[in-house]
């Protein structure tokens, strides 16, 4: 059955196909791998076949797909051009207001990169330093935290959370969010809105509309979420348009200007309205929750291994000593903090999956594991899936896999940065993300000792399966991290 769009590879088999979109709703069952399955089975389903690409096959929605957790497979897939799309299931959660750089394909895609690169630059990252640490002050003002020496936080999800989307805000979009912005009487604050609709979007594409109009609140709350959040956007366009029309527009080259020079004609390249909105939604996602979600990791796993973080805090010292302050230039002998960051996302890959259908025939060479003559056929309506949780636990590339061991990435070049995914297609946001990340945690490692909290009579042990357990959904995260901040 389906032996040759399988490649003929064994695998799971089971009624629904893991990641398509009702599955995606239900819990991981053995009749239902649903989108949890690559955290709770980790690299069992590929050690019990003895492989490391594996077929996956739903036998109601009949869906073949064909997962990989090597590295060489993924590297020599992702370089080839223009015979695969991007996977459904993302792009479908991603179009809601629009097509986008995330969800285009071809000439399209290169069109969307083209407008938005410029804004990836130096300039910007410089911005997203200065603004991180300005923006990490009015936190501790915001917070109180400034005039304490021992703070107890409940969770540091929502934290990071709002730091994100401050940064994306303010360095992406010209915006000047604040700290203490507060919700708008009617509606919701961008963030709640934002939250709920990266919590249901998967939920939204097979729920039909009209459910969301019944009088329950919950659904209510999806439903003003959904108009918030639009709102919102409407006005993040309108302000810097009339910036732009009243001859205000700065020079820099943030995102949101670029997008508007492109909607405006200006220049080469063009951009739609309705592709004007969809990559507004998409830069506040993409740019905010995947780092947050990180962020939340870092933050656990150094409370948890506190002689690791102060092995950081000696590198962050040095630094300090030499120049006095911390500044952008120094990023790089920031080693430690930003591997930390990455191990984080190795443990915890925000993009759990990245997503292809494959268009046209496709022969990969496979390694020798696999032991499939050395080669896999992806037959077109293939689904393709680099298993970015089964790759970063994958011992052939990183031993001891289980293990926090953020020197495994002390010199890595970034092109080698798995969790950003490789080849053309690599996250545009990657620098942006880590200098975010380095921002915030040289900051609060400078100035505070953490720890974790833990339940009375719990151990580290258990605070790590209650806490450092991945939660999936758009992105991949771990649950509510309590932390314990002492002044240094
Ligand atoms: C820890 C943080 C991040 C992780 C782990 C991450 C991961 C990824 C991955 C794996 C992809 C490739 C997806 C695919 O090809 O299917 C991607 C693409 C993308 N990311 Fe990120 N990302 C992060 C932060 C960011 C930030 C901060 C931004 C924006 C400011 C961003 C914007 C994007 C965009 C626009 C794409 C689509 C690029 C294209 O297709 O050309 N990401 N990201």
């Amino acid at each position: 059955f389906k032996k040759n769009k399988l490649s003929h590879l064994p695998g799971l088999r089971s009624m629904l196909a893991p990641m398509a979109p009702w599955s995606s709703l239900l819990p991981t069952t053995f009749w239902n791998p649903g989108l949890s399955w690559q955290w709770n089975w980790r690299n069992q389903v590929y050690s019990k076949f003895g492989l490391q690409t594996i077929s996956t096959l739903g036998f109601l929605d009949g869906r073949p797909s064909i997962f990989t957790i090597s590295l060489d497979v993924a590297s020599e897939f992702l370089s080839l051009k223009g015979r695969y799309h991007k996977g459904e299931e993302t792009t479908s959660v991603l179009r809601l207001w629009g097509g986008n750089l995330f969800t285009e394909n071809g000439s399209e895609w290169s069109r969307h990169r083209r407008i938005m690169n410029p804004a990836f630059s130096p300039e910007t990252y410089a911005l997203v330093w200065d603004e991180g640490a300005k923006l990490y002050q009015e936190m501790m003002e915001g917070e109180r935290w400034d005039d304490e020496n021992d703070v107890l936080i409940s969770a540091i999800n929502p934290i990071t959370s709002k730091f994100a989307l401050i940064i994306i805000g303010r360095c992406g979009f010209g915006e000047p969010l604040s700290w203490r912005t507060t919700a708008p009487e009617s509606g919701m604050s961008l963030s709640e809105a934002l939250a709920i609709v990266s919590a249901t979007s998967i939920a939204r594409m097979v729920i039909p509309w009209w459910i969301y109009k019944l009088p329950i609140k919950r659904l209510r709350d999806i439903e003003t979420a959904y108009t918030s959040l639009d709102a919102h956007m409407k006005v993040l366009i309108a302000s810097r348009q009339e910036e732009v029309s009243n001859g205000k527009e700065i020079e820099r080259k943030d995102v949101c200007r670029l997008m508007m020079r492109a909607n405006e004609g200006q220049g080469t390249l063009s951009m739609t309205d309705e592709e004007l909105v969809g990559n507004t939604y998409l830069m506040l996602v993409a740019g905010h929750d995947t780092t947050a979600r990180t962020l939340d990791a870092a933050v656990g796993l150094l409370a948890l291994y506190e002689d690791i973080q102060e092995e950081v805090h000696d590198e962050l010292q040095a630094v300090i000593s030499t120049s006095g302050k911390i500044d952008f230039k120094d990023i790089p002998r920031l080693v430690k903090v930003q591997a930390c960051f990455l191990e984080a996302s190795r443990l915890f890959p925000a993009a759990s999956a990245v997503t292809r259908t494959i268009t046209e025939t496709i022969v990969l060479k496979t390694d020798e594991e696999d032991g499939h003559g050395g080669q896999i056929i992806l037959e077109p309506g293939t689904m393709f899936f680099i298993d970015l949780v089964g790759l970063h636990y994958n011992p052939k590339y990183f031993p001891d896999p289980e293990e926090f061991r953020p020197s495994r990435w002390y010199g890595t070049a970034e092109s080698d940065m798995t969790t950003f995914s490789l080849g053309p297609r690599i996250c545009i946001g990657r620098r942006f993300a880590l200098t975010e990340a380095v921002v915030f945690l040289t900051s609060l490692l400078r100035d505070w000792r953490l720890q974790i909290v833990l339940d009375p009579g719990e151990t580290k042990e258990q605070w790590r399966g209650r806490v450092l357990k991945a939660t999936t959904g758009l992105t991949l995260g771990v649950g509510k991290v309590p932390v314990r901040l002492t002044r240094r």
